[in-house]
């Protein structure tokens, strides 16, 4: 079937692209834009209603999409182009040419602006003499130049496409070389330009070397480009690139991606072939892979239980793992590994074992994403509260299907009606109303309606036939990870397709390893572990984060896609070292906002959210903003250190220790890692933290001894000759004066000099002259105790500030000690 683009149906129409795609939006046909391809019937349709309006087509249609014949179209377009200015005599359009066809169509709009007599189109190309400064001779007019331009040489005025129309124009261009230019001019039609150029190099003499630019004929691209990439692939400047777009209809900026089709489209009027190159592979990415229909098998359903907090979500949860799942001979414990599989009626349903607290929030909305089913625990005697809501959207967006329990119905207060006039507000309405919310009233405590419940479950599943391959290597959802003293880094997968076996190569977020072992639900140690089976798994090099995808790839795969993901971290730390110093920058300038950043990293990832949670509420004090910039599961590595760095934030760490490298990092960045072993200290640290923020608090620093041993009186001052006993004294430092154990002066120094020069400081074992403001009481044997008043460090990060000043004034120190020392 044709193809037409709608900027050339404009063409051939003569009419805008705007009319065309209104014509087609009209008559309901699809079309985006100027790009946008459409078949016979909606040129028909565009035909017949311009034609009502008395519009004609062009002679010829334009051919298929320019991409799949760009060579043919040019020529076609030229046969099409109304002629502006003077009449365009014996256009043969007998151009067989097989390439380079642009050079036709500037032949041709040098004759749309000039005038252009026998236009014959050769394919032979323009050949300068050799050594001649006149343009060559073009038999037949404009050649059709299939094989290029030949110059052969010396000066000759390589003229491509014949500059026959500048000298009927009575403007000869007897400039040798630079025939690109002349080209260029010619095209965008500045002759002026040009011949104002080429009456220069007559007087000159002076001939510029010879440019001759060679255009590919074939280039290869990627899904997108920018103009700029595009234009200097083909060797033209981005200026005629944005040109040619621009006469198709295109607004493009130089820097502007455009995509394949119109790169390809463009590129074709330059006489170039595209060809796409396969799209460039993520390193970071895992491979999909697709399941054929017929390998699929029915899954277990996967079930959260969602809800407002009291309303008895994990009572529910143990309740059904106790009446559900068989544990094995005596001995057999359940493990809380974060899901667990029940049994009911032969049947299996795995429930993710989240506690609903709100600090859980966030986990519990990625846990909707990888559950089938969401039960919506409300209690019959509180009914819909904020939480429930919350949970009803967390649910709707990941397109989770909700069943209720109507919890709590053995209270005297319940009222299940109540609760259910509730739920239709928000969107869910029973099944004996009319809706299609299963709602099913239980009581956790006394274990009425559980296996209503569950069944309610199974028939849900049922209707929604899950399924996954087991016959293929696995891919999975952490649904909690943790570092174990002795086993190290342990995550529990559930896994969600395929079966994960012991000795997988895998990759889990930015960890990689092998499966050493695996335990399931009930404690017991499996070799595999198929759809919709949860189990924790050994043998990661690091502790992946809950939600993390795993995949099961080749040992060397795996790694690299890890490591690449590692480095992209890096990378995306690095750059937003910048923003962060710069936004402290500007909130500090803008309005005195107090920033107490904050990294967090703990054992698990329950820690990590009630430490974040908590933290965050002692951001009632609008003085002071607590900010969560990273939390996460694991010890404190180098990419915590580097963003706290950046980011100016201190790390907790709970239950875990920095890695060596980070310690050594830290030490260099000067980050504070506190440490803690009880969250309730963590959070006191950090309210005195921000309480020290908010009220500073100075204290006094002596800094040192001087002994007066001579007052010496000047016209204009009184001197005091003394000798610094210990420590030093400098110019900037406060100054009390001590006569027999007495203070009888508080100031500042006036001046401080060694011999006749000012000086900053003078250290212990130096003799000075110091004059004091408002004080000229000076008598030998007084004592000059010089100390500055320092902000006490009440929070972290003034404690790393201020230790950071202290080691930045020992290196002056030390330094002007070394210049002093040199100078004796
Ligand atoms: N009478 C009665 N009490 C219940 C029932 N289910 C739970 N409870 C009680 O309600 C209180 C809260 O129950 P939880 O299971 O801790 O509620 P939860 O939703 O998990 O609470 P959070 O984890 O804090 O969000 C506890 O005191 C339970 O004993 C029930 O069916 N009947």
């Amino acid at each position: 079937m044709s193809k037409y683009r709608v900027y050339e149906l404009a063409k051939e129409f003569n009419t805008d692209s705007k009319v065309i795609l209104d014509i087609l939006k009209r008559n309901k046909f699809k079309a985006a834009n100027n790009f946008s391809s459409v078949g016979e019937e909606e040129r028909t349709a565009i035909k017949n209603s311009l034609s009502n309006k008395g519009a004609k087509p062009q002679a010829k249609a334009p051919a298929a999409s320019a991409a799949q014949k760009p060579a043919a179209k040019p020529a076609e377009k030229r046969a099409e182009k109304p002629q502006a200015g003077k009449q365009n005599h014996g256009n043969s359009g007998s151009n067989g040419n097989n390439g380079r066809t642009e050079r036709n169509e500037r032949n041709e709009r040098r004759s749309d602006a000039g005038r252009n007599n026998g236009n014959g189109n050769h394919n032979g190309g323009n050949r300068a003499a050799s050594g001649s400064n006149r343009p060559s001779h073009n038999s037949g007019g404009n050649s059709g130049n299939n094989g290029g331009n030949r110059n052969s040489n010396g000066g000759g005025n390589n003229n491509r496409g014949g500059n026959r129309n500048d000298r009927r124009n009575g403007s000869r261009n007897e400039r040798g070389g630079r025939n690109d230019r002349n080209d260029r001019n010619n095209r965008f039609g500045s002759k002026n330009d040009r011949n104002r150029r080429g009456r220069n190099n007559k007087r000159g003499g002076q001939q510029a070397p010879k440019v001759e630019i060679a255009h590919p004929k074939h280039i290869k691209l990627p899904e997108t480009i920018a103009v700029k990439d595009l234009a200097s692939k083909m060797s033209y400047t981005a200026a005629e690139v944005v040109k040619k777009l621009f006469m198709m209809g295109v607004m493009a900026t130089i820097n502007q991606e455009i995509d394949f089709d119109t790169a390809a489209l463009v590129a074709s009027e330059f006489g170039v072939t595209c060809e796409e190159l396969p799209p460039e592979v993520d390193p970071t990415e895992i491979p999909e892979i697709e399941d054929d229909p017929k390998t699929l098998k029915l899954r277990p359903p996967v079930v959260t239980v969602m809800g407002h907090v009291d309303h008895g979500k994990t009572s529910l949860l143990d309740c059904i793992r106790n009446t559900h799942v068989q544990t094995h001979e005596a001995g057999g414990i359940t493990q809380h590994i974060g899901a667990y599989q029940v049994n009911c009626k032969g049947k299996k349903i795995v429930f993710l074992d989240t506690p609903g607290h709100e600090a859980f929030t966030a986990m519990r909305a990625r846990g909707a994403q990888i559950t089938d089913i969401a039960i919506l625990v409300v209690a019959a005697d509180d009914g819909v509260m904020p939480q429930t809501i919350e949970a009803i959207h967390h649910a709707k967006s990941a397109g989770v299907p909700i069943i209720v329990a109507i919890n709590k119905i053995d209270k005297p207060g319940a009222n299940p009606d109540r609760v259910k006039q509730e739920l239709m507000e928000q969107g869910l309405v029973p099944e004996e109303y009319g809706g299609d919310t299963i709602m099913v009233p239980v009581s956790a405590k006394k274990q009425i309606g559980i296996d209503d419940l569950l069944e309610m479950v199974l028939l849900v599943a049922e209707v929604k036939e899950l399924k996954a391959n087991p016959n293929r290597d696995a891919r999975g959802v952490i649904v909690e990870a943790k570092l174990d003293k002795g086993r190290g880094p342990v995550a529990t997968v559930l896994v969600q397709n395929g079966t994960l076996r012991i000795g997988d190569s895998v990759v889990c977020g930015t960890t990689y390893g092998k499966v050493r072992a695996m335990v399931n639900d009930r404690g017991e140690n499996v070799k595999k572990a198929g759809p919709s089976v949860p189990v924790e798994i050994l043998g990661l090099n690091d502790v992946p984060e809950a939600g993390d995808i795993l995949a099961v790839l080749e040992e060397k795969q795996a790694r690299s896609i890890a490591e690449a993901r590692i480095e992209r971290q890096r990378n995306n730390l690095i750059k937003s070292k910048k923003v962060s110093l710069d936004d402290l920058f500007h909130q500090i300038q803008e309005g005195d906002i107090k920033d107490l950043n904050i990294v967090i990293k703990a054992d698990v990832q329950g820690s990590v959210e009630a430490l974040s949670s908590s933290l965050l509420k002692l951001n009632k004090n609008d003085e002071v903003r607590v900010s969560i910039v990273h939390s996460g599961v694991g010890a404190v590595n180098e990419s915590d250190v580097m963003l706290a760095s950046a980011s100016n934030a201190l790390i907790i760490a709970f239950n875990v220790r920095p890695d060596a490298n980070a310690r050594k990092l830290a030490d260099t960045e000067n980050i504070d890692i506190r440490t803690y072993r009880v969250i309730y200290d963590a959070i006191n640290d950090v309210k005195d933290a921000m309480s020290g923020m908010l009220k500073p608090k100075y204290k006094e620093v002596i800094q040192g001894r001087v002994e007066i041993r001579q007052v010496m009186k000047f016209s204009k001052a009184l001197v005091a000759g003394s000798y610094v006993l210990e420590g030093k004294i400098c110019n900037n430092s406060k100054i009390r004066i001590i006569r027999d154990n007495i203070e009888i002066f508080d100031g500042e120094i006036d001046s401080l000099r060694r011999f006749k020069d000012e000086v900053k400081e003078v250290n212990a074992g130096y003799e000075c002259g110091i004059s004091i403001v408002d004080f000229r009481d000076f008598k030998e044997g007084d004592i000059i105790e010089a100390y500055t008043m320092e902000e006490i460090a009440t929070t972290i990060a003034d404690a790393n500030k201020a230790a950071a000043k202290k080691r930045e004034e020992e290196a002056k120190a030390a330094a002007a000690k070394a210049k002093e020392n040199a100078k004796d």
